[in-house]
């Protein structure tokens, strides 16, 4: 989707490409005289979790539909690694290393847990979707190799022995995880993680929480949107505030947390109260 009165400059250069990830500069998209993000600026360092929160309606979707080529902007630059993200289409970016999930679960229910992760497997193997079709013996070669990495994914995300199961069959909290297996099938050097405890209980979100630590341990760096205050405020190193389109505060949770700014955002949602429960 391309909003209207595009004037990207894709020429412009990143401000730090040493250190960071991902660069977000100045982004503006306005879609029919609604500004839906108005200079949005933030920086994910490498190998770090950062978080980006807000009320509902923010623009934070908007904004990881911008990241990973979903939607173009109206102004502004983002960089990945160094590199102008802006013209490239979602493949394009997924190939790159910024991998996204989804606020809902997008596997293939028809499918094996197996074939969800292959096909994640295949769009960045050697081998290409044809080779598999055709069962070329060097395919099948890496048919193997797959599957056993397949089983190492899932039991990374404790869903060990659950390969053949149908995705479909699976309860909700198994298929989030099946959605970060994934994923991580596509070997993201940045993860974007939408929403990810949206409707988990509070042990599955516990669980899902220690996976992103450790992912980040394995030198991932992560990008979250989440509305679970507990979660953010418990693995963020940084967190970024939107709030009406704009980027309101930045820094450590604690900071944060008491930003009169972000205090008078969440008015009524209480986002300390929020934090600790
Ligand atoms: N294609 C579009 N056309 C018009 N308005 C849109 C479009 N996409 C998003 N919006 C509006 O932009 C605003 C930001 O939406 P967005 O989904 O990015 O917010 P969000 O912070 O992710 O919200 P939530 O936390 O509820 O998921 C909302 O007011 C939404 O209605």
């Amino acid at each position: 989707m391309v909003a209207p009165n595009m004037t990207v400059d894709s020429t412009i250069a990143p401000a730090s490409p040493i250190h960071a990830s991902l660069e977000i500069r100045d982004l503006a998209v306005h879609i029919g005289g609604l500004v839906i993000l108005e200079q949005m600026s933030l920086s994910v360092p490498k190998g770090k979790i950062v978080s980006l929160i807000g009320p509902n309606g923010a623009g934070k979707t908007t904004a990881f539909n911008i990241i990973t080529g979903y939607m173009k902007p109206t102004a502004g630059a983002v960089f990945f690694e160094g590199q102008n993200l802006i013209d490239m289409t979602p493949d394009e970016v997924a190939g790159l290393g910024l991998v996204r999930t989804f606020q809902r679960t997008s596997i293939f229910a028809g499918c094996t847990v197996a074939e969800n992760i292959l096909t994640a497997m295949h769009l960045r193997g050697r081998a290409g979707l044809w080779g598999a079709i055709l069962r070329l013996p060097s395919v099948l070669r890496e048919e193997a190799r797959l599957q056993s990495e397949v089983e190492d994914i899932l039991t990374f995300v404790g869903l060990q022995g659950r390969a053949g199961e149908m995705a479909g069959s699976l309860a909700y909290g198994e298929q989030r995880l099946l959605g970060l297996a994934i994923a991580l099938a596509a070997r993201p050097k940045l993860l974007l993680l939408d929403e990810p405890a949206a409707g988990l209980n509070p042990s599955e979100t516990e669980r899902f929480k220690e996976l992103v630590r450790r992912i980040c341990d394995d030198g991932v760096t992560v990008l979250l949107v989440e509305h679970d205050m507990q979660m953010v405020m418990s693995i963020s190193d940084t967190v970024f505030v939107l709030n009406q389109g704009r980027i309101i505060a930045s820094g450590t949770p604690v900071m944060v947390q008491n930003d009169p700014e972000v205090i008078k955002a969440y008015l009524g949602t209480g986002l300390k109260k929020r934090a600790k429960t």
